[in-house]
């Protein structure tokens, strides 16, 4: 999936993918980490997601990163909290009390910004990528993640090899992260999509085997 196509979804406003609430599954589910409010949680590939404020209500610090300008100033301008735009090597950054957004290529984040987190969140961010893009992402979390972190991951699984979003199946997760994860799926929902197929959305633990 090639920048220029999450450009022109942001520019042309068709972001069906955004949520108007905090995601019932976010809120159902994260307990489960035990992460208490505490410590940071990256929220990879985060549009303007509001489960960033969710998270950082909770009491954890919040590092989301998104390719997207407009997403990232659109997050704040929502807010109405007004920030300043900093440039930080190849990211811009707006952050406000505990919550940072990182404006750049998730694949160019510097391991620095990785070694500082506890645990990660991903609501269609693994989904997001075609197969060969899964890998390299999953590969790069693996890779660059401290020892303990644990992660919230929600993915699709529907017949229609189309995408994004893209079917990601238990056994792919398995294959991604079971070498350094231990992995718990917690739900699976039967339901209609927003293309109105038919869909599992699955909601998966992962805590850390080191
Ligand atoms: C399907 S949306 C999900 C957004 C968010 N997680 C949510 O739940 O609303 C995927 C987002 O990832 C961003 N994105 C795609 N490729 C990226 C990359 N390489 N680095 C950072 N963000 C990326 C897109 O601009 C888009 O906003």
């Amino acid at each position: 999936m090639h920048s220029e196509f999450w450009h022109e979804r942001w520019r042309s406003g068709r972001i069906g993918f955004h949520q108007s609430q905090v995601n019932p599954l976010l809120k159902h589910c994260w307990s489960e980490l035990q992460a208490d409010g505490a410590g940071r949680v990256l929220v990879p590939l985060c549009g303007k997601s509001i489960d960033m404020l969710w998270l950082r209500e909770q009491g954890h610090e919040v590092t989301g990163v998104e390719l997207n300008e407009l997403a990232c100033q659109a997050f704040w301008d929502e807010q109405e909290v007004p920030v300043t735009v900093q440039q930080t090597g190849d990211f811009s950054l707006r952050e406000k009390d505990g919550l940072r957004l990182l404006c750049g290529d998730f694949f160019t984040l510097p391991a620095a910004e990785f070694k500082t987190i506890n645990w990660v969140y991903d609501r269609a961010a693994l989904v997001a990528f075609p197969e060969p893009m899964r890998k390299r992402y999953a590969q790069t979390l693996t890779e660059q993640l401290p020892a303990g972190v644990g992660m919230l991951l929600i993915t699709l699984e529907f017949d229609d090899a189309e995408g994004p979003p893209f079917s990601v199946t238990e056994e792919e997760v398995q294959a991604l992260y079971g070498d350094r994860f231990s992995i718990e799926k917690l739900t699976a929902q039967t339901g209609m999509g927003r293309s109105g197929r038919a869909e599992v959305e699955s909601v998966y633990i992962m805590r850390d085997r080191r």
